[in-house]
């Protein structure tokens, strides 16, 4: 086989490949595009971060304050769909469901209070244009599009109608492009140039005729003839021959699809296609102002490839990363695209705790505390851990969680938590954001950094390499020391397992953690927590399925622990008694529940009313302050309950330190994990 064939030949199969690989059917092997899209993603998240136009992970549309500000033009289109390399005709989202080939079919009429069809209408009618992307699922253009996601550019809505879809009323919008005198790189390879704007004829329109039953104008936008487009009248979507069966088979009328506006200097986007936001954080002491600020961690555009790539690491960008979200890293291993070696790491410049806590004093003498009574009271213990307030909330049958509050001696201590906020901002940990394990879009990454020292990879996280005690610093070691303090605190001593894995977690301005639980089964029952810096909220609540009694897919739990505070609860734990006893047979116990639990519309025994589907209510909250330690006890605890912490400063740190059993770990990496403290690294509890 020649060289060139057979490159040509690796190629189509590097494409098949990579198409698998991310789930996608083969792409047909279309004419190629004449250019380079000024900006493309692999995923949904990198694009939405990184285009301020385009911030919506789902569905096609992203509008905002009445506006729509950018476009999708992906896989399905709808009928009567078009493109060429100025024009896109598309279906208008919502009021949709995917039927079993997974295609959109309108389920209700739209109509101009949908909120996509008026924020259309309202970008028309203020001249805001519309920045479009075509994904590479688009067959409609013909063309092989380079990347998964590619901007195309900004276009101005010229139209927006209602046709009859498949027996309901859907509405479409016509797009056309705003700069018509450059060639789009969508365009074939080796086509034309388009017409120079002196060429062009802009007086092109399809003629308009006036309904004699609404008197409302309609374009004549079909070839087959004029209808009337007002979805409220009698002659709505009627061809004058009335012989004709269906509409179905229109085609547009080529003056509709031909015409073209003119350029009109005053139509100008809110925001440029391709941000720069690296140049507006600036350099140096510029950029440590605001580098843990919500805009900080946006995504950038690759100056060098046009990649979107969303923050992943705690420093910065870096355009080629070693770990992706499954689909983007089958494309990068597959793809003949040789890895951008761009990144951009920021001066971060320690910030103040004074920056972080809004306190007057920073750290109180005492912390007072005051108890919404709407969640669990705990128990409070002023003397056995001295200085430290011991709070210890107990959840019977299940395991407790136990809150340290820190005061201002412990914290201003040489080496305490003010010592640790710094000294932690000041070392390389390696901190980053890994693609979340479960998330409904591929790629979307976790909301606050972390870095792992020996042990169990992350749960919450995709898997990683973690890193041994051997290479932890001074500072790490002196919180693990604080921890396994904590830990001896808040459990019996026989049922202590010293904690000899360690979780970093680094939260910057907005960022949080969602619902989860530490429950991997490697893992010992104890979590500890320490909290540097922001004050962050701490909520713990029932994980759905034990609240209801019932999975998400609706399905009984096969052994209803009946927990304290669930849904309905003196009845679930009067049957479960009758069924124990042999008063109801297994199947009478399901019916009866499912009588109770999915058969009632309110349920009884909750302090409020909840619906079938709501989320278990939270049942404990903790405001945890800098220094605070928090130790959660119980492998039920994690088995049946989840939590949630939501920071609310610029920069907080959670060390986490867990007992991995042994035998868990390859016997190669156990060394790594000997955690044996010395000298100020074991902490007294001062
Ligand atoms: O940020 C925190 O305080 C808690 C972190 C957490 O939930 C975890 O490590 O599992």
């Amino acid at each position: 086989m020649a060289p060139l064939k057979r490159r040509a030949k690796d190629q189509a199969g590097r494409e098949a490949k990579r198409a698998q690989a991310v789930g996608r059917e083969t792409p047909r092997t279309e004419s190629p595009v004449h250019g380079e899209p000024p900006a493309w993603a692999e995923s949904r998240p990198d694009l939405c971060d990184a285009l301020p136009w385009f911030r919506a992970v789902q569905g096609g549309s992203y509008h905002k304050d009445g506006f729509c500000w950018g476009y999708l033009i992906d896989a399905d289109s709808g009928i009567r769909s078009y493109i060429d390399d100025e024009i896109v005709i598309t279906r208008v989202g919502g009021g949709c469901t995917k039927d079993a080939d997974g295609n959109l079919v309108l389920v209700k009429d739209q109509d101009s209070d949908g909120c996509i069809i008026s924020s259309l209408m309202n970008s028309q009618a203020m001249k805001v244009p519309v920045g479009l992307v075509i994904g590479d699922r688009n067959t409609l253009l013909g063309r092989t599009l380079p990347h998964r996601y590619n901007v195309m550019g900004y276009f101005r809505i010229t139209d927006i109608w209602y046709e009859k879809i498949g027996g309901r009323t859907g509405a479409k919008v016509r797009f056309e492009k705003l700069d018509l005198a450059e060639k789009s790189w969508w365009a074939g390879k080796d086509s034309p140039a388009p017409p120079s704007l002196a060429e062009r004829d802009f007086a092109v329109r399809p003629e308009t005729e006036t309904c004699a039953v609404c008197v409302r104008e309609s374009m004549k936008m079909y070839l087959d003839g004029w209808m009337c487009l007002n979805p409220s009248c009698a002659r709505f979507w009627t061809l004058a021959d009335e012989n004709r069966p269906t509409a179905d088979d229109l085609a547009f009328h080529p003056a509709f699809l031909r015409a073209r506006h003119i350029p009109d200097a005053h139509m100008q986007p809110h925001e440029s296609l391709v941000p720069d936001l690296l140049e507006t954080l600036g350099e140096g002491s510029a950029a440590a102002d605001c580098s843990t600020a919500r805009i900080a961690w946006k995504g950038i555009v690759c100056p060098q490839c046009r990649k979107c790539i969303s923050r992943r690491f705690w420093r910065g960008w870096k355009c080629t990363d070693e770990i992706m979200a499954p689909d983007t890293a089958a494309v990068a291993v597959t793809s003949a695209r040789p890895a951008c070696s761009f990144e951009k790491m920021v001066d971060m410049q320690p910030i103040s705790l004074r920056a972080v806590v809004d306190e007057f004093e920073l750290s109180p003498i005492k912390r007072a505390l005051y108890f919404d009574t709407k969640y669990a009271v705990p128990l409070v213990d002023d003397h056995s851990v001295a200085p430290y307030r011991k709070l210890t909330y107990l959840l019977p049958g299940v395991g407790s969680i136990t809150h340290f509050v820190a005061n201002r001696a412990i914290n201003r201590r040489t080496n305490g938590p003010d010592d640790l906020f710094r000294q932690l901002q000041l070392l390389d940990l390696g901190l980053r954001r890994y693609p979340l394990q479960q998330s409904v879009v591929p790629g979307t990454l976790t909301a606050h950094f972390a870095v792992n020292y020996q042990g169990m990879p992350y749960k919450y996280v995709v898997s990683v390499d973690s890193k041994g005690f051997d290479e932890a610093s001074d500072e790490i070691l002196r919180a693990l020391g604080r921890l396994s303090w904590a830990t001896e605190q808040a459990v019996q001593p026989d049922e202590v397992l010293p904690p000899n894995e360690l979780l970093v977690l680094g939260y910057f301005n907005e960022m949080k953690i969602g619902y989860h639980d530490d429950g991997e089964s490697a893992l010992g029952p104890t979590i500890a927590t320490l909290s540097l810096g922001a004050r962050s909220t701490m909520s713990i609540r029932m994980k759905y399925k034990y609240y209801h009694g019932y999975s998400r897919a609706k399905k009984l739990l096969t052994d209803d622990p009946v927990l304290a505070g669930c849904r309905g609860e003196e009845s679930r734990r009067t049957l479960r008694a009758q069924m124990a006893a042999g008063q109801l047979e297994p199947g009478q116990y399901d019916e009866q529940r499912r009588q109770l639990l999915l058969q009632t519309k309110a349920s009884t025994g909750c302090r409020r009313a909840v619906s079938r589907t709501s989320e278990a209510p939270v049942c404990v909250r903790l405001a945890v302050h800098h220094g605070d330690l928090v130790v959660m006890h119980g492998e039920k605890l994690q088995q049946y309950y989840e939590h949630a912490v939501v920071p609310e400063g610029r920069l907080r740190f959670a060390l986490t330190a867990r007992h991995i059993q042994p035998a868990q770990v390859a016997a190669g990496e156990r060394v790594r994990g000997e955690t044996i403290l010395q000298g100020e690294q074991v902490y007294d509890g001062r």
